[in-house]
């Protein structure tokens, strides 16, 4: 929410106002109107060299203190392209994103030194403006293509018509040689679909669509061939051919992409061991007398000289070889850093122009999700599977079941089959595909691209539809089968629609579940807990009359209570059925009903479960803001 208030604090006039305070041959007329009439990305012949200076990371627990980074300085020029390397648990990532600005003072977590693009502390401007992060994973959503993906992720973060977005889409799709596979679903480690290099590819697409000066990622080319690494650090290479300043951290690059980098910062042990040209490292060691053979790839001769046995234990030979590498690069002549950054243009604390408000928002991530929902098997063929399966079989087990006394219990079984099911299956299904999706929702939320309910209120309306659908098949498919009360229509509409409130509860339980554990994994292990006690006090395993004292709220607030009570309620009033003693004279009614121990109405059952509904709609709601609160912090 923070970073969204900010983007709309740009405005053309503020644009214009920054324009007038460039030099003079900046401030020409055709570049005021060009910034005034642009789409608000940072212009791209700006040139940002990034510094850092004594950056330290620190975890402070009670009187115990461990340094992972100690007192780091150096940068990064536009043009080139820097590669961190270094061995496991060296500080990589954290140096990263200490200079990605995600890493702040926090709690336990002491951070000192400072970060500054052109001379200017990135804590006194909008970075993100500047800048782009490509995170390890490759963070999309694998039921779209590429061209949407990229399509949506620029409607997202700019302003303009669906024809600029467009073109800026194509732009990048020819820039990283998608064009092949735009039209292909992204798929994902369990689903075919793109390659790992295609996929990292839409990754940074997906942060290029903003032109920005800074490039920063963490091993982009972890998990893939040498092949594809290639080719993906080519990319980056063009990328700084246009004045970008790339920063990436690398784990084992082979010899032809470690020959690539224009830079390289090694580390060892929170240290900078090495930092200069890449070219000259194999010198710079061969000197200090750690000469890498001819025939092996410097990356791998560095990464062996500088890897620890046991970080918390070195041996002294470790101990010898790290402090005579950290001092002989301390005691090295600073390195020449090609461009000054007193004379690199000051940067302005811009923002992107708000590209949309909450409607527009929502209406992007609505037909986001509907693809997403149309497209996702679990949502989709798993779901129709699914109830078509259920229905068929309680078909083919309670075919024409009869109005005779002891239907009761299979009337009851076949109510209480699908109330269970509703509660299992939706609960699953939720639990599978919530949590999918949560890492972009939250990697987006981060960027400030949009708010928490534009996304929920999305994505739970296009969940609905083949919901819809799937319970009405399941209905039409058992009810008259089955021989369920056919007193008139609205028995079957009825009976629909407390199946339909019942799956939506499954769901919406699913949500919450996602929301709190936030794996798969551990939300598939988790979900049957959230669900057993209230179809435990639901009606049918215990009647709800016989609940121990200390349980009885349970089945106040168990929906599936009142689903089955709703369906219990259409299902035998108005059918008469013979009572288990009846001998024709004084026969009275059976009222299985109030056997059960159910006392509302129907209309009372089906009012507390809309209200149910709505309740563990808005307990989601609440987890998800709450989870994304926290990543932003
Ligand atoms: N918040 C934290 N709490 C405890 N330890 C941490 C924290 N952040 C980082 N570390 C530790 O700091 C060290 C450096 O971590 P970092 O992820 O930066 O290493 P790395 O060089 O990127 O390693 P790798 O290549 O294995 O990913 C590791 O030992 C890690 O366990």
């Amino acid at each position: 929410m923070e970073k969204s208030s900010e983007r709309v604090t740009s405005s053309m006039s503020e644009e214009i106002e920054i324009v007038s305070s460039k030099s003079k041959e900046e401030s020409s007329l055709m570049y005021v109107m060009e910034l005034a009439t642009s789409t608000l990305k940072p212009d791209h012949r700006i040139k940002v060299q990034l510094t850092w200076e004594n950056v330290s990371y620190a975890i402070e627990k009670g009187s115990e203190l461990t340094t992972i980074l100690k007192g780091v300085s150096g940068f990064a020029n536009p043009g080139e392209l820097l590669a961190i390397m270094g061995s496991s648990g060296a500080g990589k990532t954290t140096l990263l994103n200490i200079l990605a600005g995600r890493l702040k003072s926090f709690g336990e977590i002491k951070i000192n030194g400072t970060v500054a693009i052109n001379g200017t502390n990135i804590k006194d401007i909008n970075f993100g403006y500047y800048s782009a992060y490509v995170t390890q994973e490759d963070i999309l959503l694998p039921t779209l293509t590429p061209r949407e993906s990229l399509l949506f992720s620029s409607k997202l973060r700019l302003p303009g018509s669906h024809e600029d977005h467009v073109q800026r889409v194509e732009k990048i799709i020819e820039d990283l040689r998608l064009t092949r596979v735009a039209e292909n679903v992204i798929g994902s480690i369990t689903s075919k679909g793109l390659s790992g290099g295609e996929r990292k590819r839409v990754c940074i697409g997906m942060e290029l669509i903003t032109e920005p000066l800074i490039l920063i990622l963490d091993e982009p080319t972890s998990g893939l061939d040498s092949y594809t690494a290639e080719i993906v650090v080519d990319l980056l290479l063009e990328q700084a051919k246009k004045g970008r300043t790339i920063i990436t951290t690398i784990h084992q690059p082979s010899s032809g992409v470690f020959n690539k980098f224009d830079r390289l910062v090694l580390m060892s042990e929170g240290n900078i061991v090495y930092q200069g040209q890449q070219s000259e490292s194999r010198k710079y060691f061969a000197g200090l007398g750690y000469k890498c053979p001819k025939l092996m790839n410097p990356a791998d001769y560095f990464m062996r000289l500088l890897h620890v046995v046991d970080r918390r234990n070195l041996s002294k030979e470790e101990s010898e070889k790290l402090k005579i590498l950290v001092e002989e690069y301390s005691s090295k002549e600073p390195e020449n850093q090609l461009v000054n950054s007193s004379e690199l243009e000051h940067l302005a604390n811009k923002s992107f122009a708000r590209p949309s408000t909450i409607f527009e928002q929502f209406w992007l991530l609505l037909k986001r999700a509907n693809i997403n929902s149309r497209r996702n098997p679990i949502f989709g063929r798993v779901k129709y599977l699914q109830v078509i399966v259920l229905a068929v079989l309680l078909d083919l087990t309670y075919n024409s079941i009869g109005t005779s006394y002891s239907s009761i219990q299979d009337r009851n079984g076949v109510l209480f089959l699908l109330t269970m099911t509703a509660a299992t299956f939706g609960n699953q299904n939720a639990c599978l595909s919530f949590p999918s999706e949560l890492p972009l929702f939250l990697k987006e939320s981060k960027q400030g691209l949009y708010s928490t309910i534009s996304y929920y209120v999305a994505k739970t309306i296009a969940d609905l539809p083949n919901l819809i659908i799937a319970i009405f098949l399941q209905s039409i498919i058992l009810y008259w089968a089955v021989g369920l009360n056919n007193y008139d229509a609205s028995k079957f509409f009825i009976f629909y629609a407390a199946a339909l409130v019942l799956n939506i509860c499954g769901t919406g339980i699913g949500y919450i579940v996602g929301a709190l554990f936030h794996t798969e994994t551990a939300a598939m292990a988790a979900g049957p807990l959230f669900v057993i006690p209230f179809l435990l006090f639901a009606g049918q395993f215990v009647n709800v009359e016989r609940i121990p004292i200390a349980f009885r709220w349970v089945q106040y607030i168990s929906p599936f209570k009142y689903g089955f009570e709703a369906m219990s309620i259409n299902e035998y009033t108005d059918l008469n059925l013979p009572c288990q003693s009846c001998d024709s004279s004084d026969c009275t009614k059976c009222d299985p009903v109030k056997d059960l121990g159910f006392h509302e109405t129907l209309a009372e059952s089906f009012y507390y479960n809309i209200i149910i509904v709505i309740v563990i709609r808005v307990i989601a709601y609440l987890l998800l803001w709450n989870t994304a609160s926290r990543a932003k912090r």
